[in-house]
């Protein structure tokens, strides 16, 4: 694959953090002073940020003006900005509601752009590759999910795919949801976080913490323990969240830590799921997807939960019945 470097941007800046976390502040201060190590990278990424950032901005700022001069008409708003896209949304906020936001500054919208793509971009890769990989690895799984997309989604023929039947048909596939689910549960996109105490406090296991204490907690870790998941924590069992009655079985946030929980918790949840539904049934449907022989598979914890060498795969185009 070609590097991108707005994507190789990502991935130092995502180093950088994670350095940054787990080091003593004063040890990146310096870095970032004298411009070494992972801070020099750091530095280099927000310069690739800004240069790639001004270049959207400035088009669609463009874009906006000549759309409302009437001059291009293909501008994908809407008076009830259902379809905007989200950088258009930015540059036309309603300053009104939000005081304290700045769409004139390009800084604010180079900081939404980072913000965004950073939400989304590896978190719902990372899924879908571990997805995938699991997948490969459990042929019965793969059969189940099959059959459920047959047995809920009219046929290919069938223009399905509006907006509006999207979400009621994959409302239907919720062996699906469950494998997603799992995959999430054992290969966390997010595998661990930071948190820091403003003021003194206990925490739910009785430790007492003072302000300013950083306190790491490991996703990755949560998702496999058996004290937690049960003696088949280690397993992968979509089954494990199928109620009784054939639904979906609820997991309260504080146990399925994937997304988070409480206040900050992900607000694009829906959003990553919807998505990556979408994108598993269009694959599933065209395509058997096989690993390549002999292809090391190696979760990476980083910033993210990547693959270290990747996932090879084989995709084989599936004749239509
Ligand atoms: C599999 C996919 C995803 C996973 C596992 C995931 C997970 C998370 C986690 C763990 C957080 C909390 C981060 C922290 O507190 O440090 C978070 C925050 C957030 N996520 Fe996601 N996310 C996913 C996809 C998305 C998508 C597609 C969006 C779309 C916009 C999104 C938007 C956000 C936003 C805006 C926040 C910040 C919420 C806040 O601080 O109030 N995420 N996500």
């Amino acid at each position: 694959m070609p590097e991108v470097e707005f994507a190789k941007a990502f991935e130092y800046a995502g180093d950088a953090v994670v350095f940054r976390v787990m080091m003593p502040r004063f040890l990146w201060k310096l870095q970032n002073r004298l411009g070494l190590g992972k801070e020099k990278k750091l530095i280099e990424a927000g310069k690739t940020f800004d240069r790639v950032c001004e270049k959207y901005i400035a088009a669609k700022r463009e874009e906006i003006i000549r759309s409302q001069k009437g001059i291009d008409d293909h501008v994908h708003v809407n008076s009830d900005g259902e379809s905007e896209d989200l950088l258009t949304y930015h540059i036309k906020l309603d300053t009104s509601k939000y005081e304290l936001l700045d769409p004139s500054d390009d800084k604010f919208l180079r900081d939404t752009i980072v913000a965004i793509v950073v939400a989304i971009r590896d978190t719902t890769s990372s899924a879908l590759t571990c997805f995938f990989w699991l997948l490969s690895k459990n042929p019965n799984v793969e059969a189940k999910i099959r059959h459920e997309i047959n047995t809920n989604l009219p046929s290919l023929e069938s223009p399905i795919w509006s907006a509006t039947d999207r979400r009621e048909y994959l409302n239907k596939l919720v062996y699906l949801h469950a494998a997603l689910y799992e995959t999430m549960r054992l290969y966390p996109p997010i595998p661990f976080e930071r948190k820091t105490s403003i003021k003194s406090d206990v925490l739910p296991s009785g430790h007492k913490i003072s302000a300013n204490t950083n306190i790491i907690f490991v996703i990755y870790a949560l998702g496999r323990m058996r004290s937690i998941w049960g003696e088949d924590a280690l397993e992968f069992k979509p089954e494990r969240w199928i109620s009784e009655t054939g639904g979906l079985r609820h997991e309260p946030s504080s146990k399925f830590f994937v997304f988070n929980s409480g206040p900050r918790a992900c607000a694009g949840k829906h959003l990553a799921m919807t998505s990556m539904k979408t994108i598993i049934v269009e694959i599933l449907q065209h395509y058997d997807i096989n690993l390549v022989k002999g292809h090391k598979v190696e979760p990476n914890p980083r910033l993210n939960l990547f693959m270290k060498h990747g996932l090879r795969v084989t995709l084989t185009k599936r004749c239509s019945a």
